[in-house]
């Protein structure tokens, strides 16, 4: 078995846990009161490109991270740092997150929040907008095409911005048949969990420019930021640079300076 499909094991059976404690009903209630969804792409669109930081306490290839007590604290360094999203892993078992640290953040930042999980049915989207999620992630390696069309469109039909991800050739051609907008190609392999860089290089020119693309995993500093976008991207995804430095609000100032610089200008 691939980690991937290890890791979609424990996904269904905690899933499982939590439908059995809260029907789907009072999900929809409970993301009816949440505020609208706020919409990444105008910012993701802009000049330059935008840093989405990452709460990521664990992560299969390196085990524990960072202890994190204050997910909310950490987030609103990383706004206060400028990042034009965040993303909060919410996989309890490989990566030590959970709901709650959604909604904490929720409650501290206005930034887009992207829930990044291994999401494979609608259920987990209305737990992303109930948690007060604006984006939720796809992994196309977890979904069967048809599976991944539909959970596209009930991710928009929530309000909810699907980021697609992507490790392959064919991979982008179905995120891109399928619909996706915001396409993420993640240099991390979850088979094989090895990281090359070279992947956003590869697969960007197969992404249409209708499309933003985020570059995501592997990215130790302003260098990786500027080589991603001289590559095409418009967004870098950043996890454990950022929890591992001692003070993540300057390091995300400094990937967004990274990312801001005048060659990297008018690229749209
Ligand atoms: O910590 P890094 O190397 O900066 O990577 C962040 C992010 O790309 C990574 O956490 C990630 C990308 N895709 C995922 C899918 C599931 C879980 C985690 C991920």
């Amino acid at each position: 078995m691939s980690v991937l499909d290890e890791i979609l094991v424990g996904v269904a059976e905690d899933l499982e846990t939590r439908m059995a404690a809260t029907s789907l009903d009072d999900l929809k209630q409970q993301a009816s009161r949440q505020p609208p969804a706020l919409d990444p792409m105008p910012a993701f669109r802009s000049d330059g490109v935008s840093v989405i930081a990452e709460v990521k306490r664990s992560s299969p290839s390196e085990g524990k991270l960072a202890t994190i007590k204050d997910p909310a604290a950490l987030a609103a360094d990383y706004a206060a740092g400028g990042a034009a999203a965040i993303s909060v892993l919410t996989e309890e078992r490989r990566f030590g997150g959970t709901l709650a640290d959604l909604r904490a953040v929720r409650g501290t930042v206005d930034v887009p929040l992207l829930r990044k999980d291994f999401i494979t049915t609608s259920y987990q989207l209305w737990e992303a907008r109930a948690a007060g999620a604006d984006m939720a992630l796809l992994i196309v390696a977890a979904l069967e095409q048809i599976a991944l069309e539909s959970l596209i469109e009930r991710a928009r039909s929530i309000g909810l911005t699907p980021l697609v991800e992507v490790n392959d050739e064919a991979e982008v051609h179905r995120a891109v048949d399928a619909g996706a907008n915001l396409i993420g190609v993640n240099a991390r392999n979850l088979k094989t969990l090895e990281v090359d860089r070279g992947t956003f290089d590869r697969l960007a020119p197969l992404i249409p420019d209708t499309a933003v693309k985020v570059a995501a995993s592997g990215v130790r500093g302003p260098r990786d930021v500027i080589d991603y976008a001289k590559s095409g991207a418009n967004v870098v995804l950043v996890g454990e640079t950022l929890v591992r430095g001692d003070d993540p609000r300057a390091t995300v100032a400094d990937l967004v300076a990274a990312g801001a610089h005048p060659a990297l200008q008018h690229r749209w």
